[in-house]
């Protein structure tokens, strides 16, 4: 293990670091959870978060009020500024959100900053803005860092070789003018150093198959290019082979700092007590665990499909179901109001005793009680996090965005899940006998995958213990911020 990261004496100038998250569960989560480090780890470092909140999209807003009460409690020198909504849109198109987002709220950030710039210059013993954090689809703001004289640096919400995946990709077509557009269907391989595997083109994001989605991550990672640092939340232990082949000084600093999870989950949105009551009565690893994120939905075809699986495999389940938005619109699903409807006939009676549907679940809470077996996710960053913490192995179910490298990477590279299907935008059914498959697989008592996923949980709660690599990595960070102090 590398030599532990001391925080140097310099870090008794105030520094302001100002955050900007985007605004989506999957990002907010864990970017509040690191400037809660950040600020518990030194005195003199405050943070202020400007919170976006999508123009309509009541879940995630409770979501949002709830994290920053907790963590109004925790310390004073974490602000949050709810940046003003653009009420009048019901959700943006999915191709069009980064670019509203920029458009409509650079401004406002621009604003926001200023006066924090003016608060430090007119209050004595004010802290100064030392940089922006920026989410990684929100470097277009980097602009805005050099306006103010600061440097950027990126949160990068999900793992280290989906990073390296964005910046191969991006050079793939800079460099060499591959239209990545193209290779849709394709089964080409591609030596991305991130990956210890070849990797064929039919994992890739279906993101880099859409000419504007495509030119967007491409945009956004010339961008990236050219921040000071870029924290990760991942840890060393994990994804040693990606982190190692970010640091070959083609890219900016990389600090891998996580996992850094919310282990109070949601508290506010939604009760939950009667869930874990219930849990409480099943026996230990007895219970497959299906959610699917903070977008996952799924129309009743795929639905009653699920419901087989579920009940031929005879294993007790506990399913967060969801019913799809409007589709194209970045828009959270809602709960079935009569979940009877999409099911079989006869299903929730027949299964009464050994299962429970839900809608929104205090996901962390029931990853960690001891009942949980296995967990068939759909692979967002966080949920991938949280299954490792917890030592629950995963089938894997990719739904969207990065969400099919994090697949390819939990079976293929780490041997940490198994899989159910590799892809679902295609909107091909998954049969009954596939997901039946699959769960058997996860359920396994004693089987490698659950016995490497007890292994790294052990890792995954050591990494951010004083001295350890995530620790060492925060203090570095916060090292670097105050050095790069204009
Ligand atoms: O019913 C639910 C559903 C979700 N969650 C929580 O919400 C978060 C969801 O995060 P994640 O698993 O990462 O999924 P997404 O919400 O889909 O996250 C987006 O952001 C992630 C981080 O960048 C990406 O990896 C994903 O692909 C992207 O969809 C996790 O903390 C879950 O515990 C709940 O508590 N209850």
């Amino acid at each position: 293990m590398s030599r532990p990261y001391q925080l140097s004496v310099q870090t008794m100038k105030k520094a302001e670091l100002v955050f900007v998250p985007m605004p989506g569960i999957g990002h907010l989560v864990s970017t509040v959870g690191v400037a809660k480090l950040l600020v518990d780890l030194n005195s003199n470092l405050f943070v202020t978060v400007l919170i976006i909140k999508p123009p309509y999209d009541p879940n995630l807003t409770a979501y949002v009020d709830s994290l920053i009460a907790d963590t109004d409690s925790i310390s004073t020198r974490i602000k949050f500024i709810n940046l003003p909504q653009d009420e009048t849109q019901q959700g943006i198109p999915l191709n069009k959100f980064i670019t509203t987002i920029i458009q409509s709220q650079g401004p406002r950030i621009k604003e926001a900053v200023a006066k924090i710039v003016h608060f430090s210059s007119s209050v004595p013993d004010s802290p100064r803005l030392a940089g922006f954090v920026l989410d990684f689809f929100l470097t277009a703001l980097v602009d805005l860092a050099n306006e103010f004289g600061v440097a950027s640096y990126v949160f990068y919400t999900s793992s280290a070789a989906s990073l390296g995946f964005q910046f191969y990709m991006q050079a793939l077509h800079d460099e060499q003018n591959v239209d990545i557009v193209k290779l849709k269907g394709s089964d080409a391989e591609f030596t991305i150093p991130s990956y210890f595997n070849p990797i064929s083109a039919k994992f890739f994001p279906t993101i880099m198959f859409k000419p504007e989605t495509s030119t967007i991550m491409h945009n956004v990672s010339r961008e990236l290019r050219k921040v000071k640092g870029i924290m990760v939340n991942t840890f060393s232990e994990l994804e040693s082979h990606a982190v190692n082949s970010l640091t070959d000084g083609k890219y900016p600093a990389v600090y891998p700092v996580g996992p850094i999870l919310n282990l109070k989950g949601a508290s506010g949105v939604h009760q939950n007590s009667y869930i874990m009551k219930w849990l409480d009565e099943q026996p230990l690893s007895s219970v497959v665990f299906l959610c699917f994120g903070s977008m996952g939905s799924f129309g009743g075809d795929q639905a009653k499909e699920i419901a087989r699986a579920l009940e031929q495999s005879g294993h007790r389940f506990l399913w967060s179901l969801r019913r799809p938005s409007v589709e194209g619109m970045m828009l959270s699903p809602t709960d079935y109001e009569n979940v009877a409807e999409v099911l079989p006939e006869g299903f929730l009676e027949r299964t009464a005793t050994i299962g429970k549907i839900i809608g929104w679940a205090p996901q962390v809470a029931i990853l960690g009680h001891p009942a949980i077996g296995g967990f068939v996710s759909h692979c967002g960053w966080n949920s991938t996090l949280e299954s490792i913490w917890f030592g629950v192995p995963m089938a894997t179910w990719p739904l969207y965005a990065e969400q099919q490298l994090n697949a390819f990477q939990m079976v293929m590279e780490l041997g940490l899940g198994v899989e159910i299907t590799w892809t679902y935008e295609t909107m091909e059914i998954v049969s009954a006998e596939n997901i039946e498959r699959g769960i058997r697989c996860l359920m396994e008592q004693d089987s490698d995958v659950r016995n490497r996923a007890k292994e790294m949980s052990k890792q995954s709660r050591k990494a951010l213990m004083e001295g350890r690599s995530s620790h060492s990595m925060l203090c570095r960070f916060i090292n670097d911020v105050i050095d790069n102090m204009p």
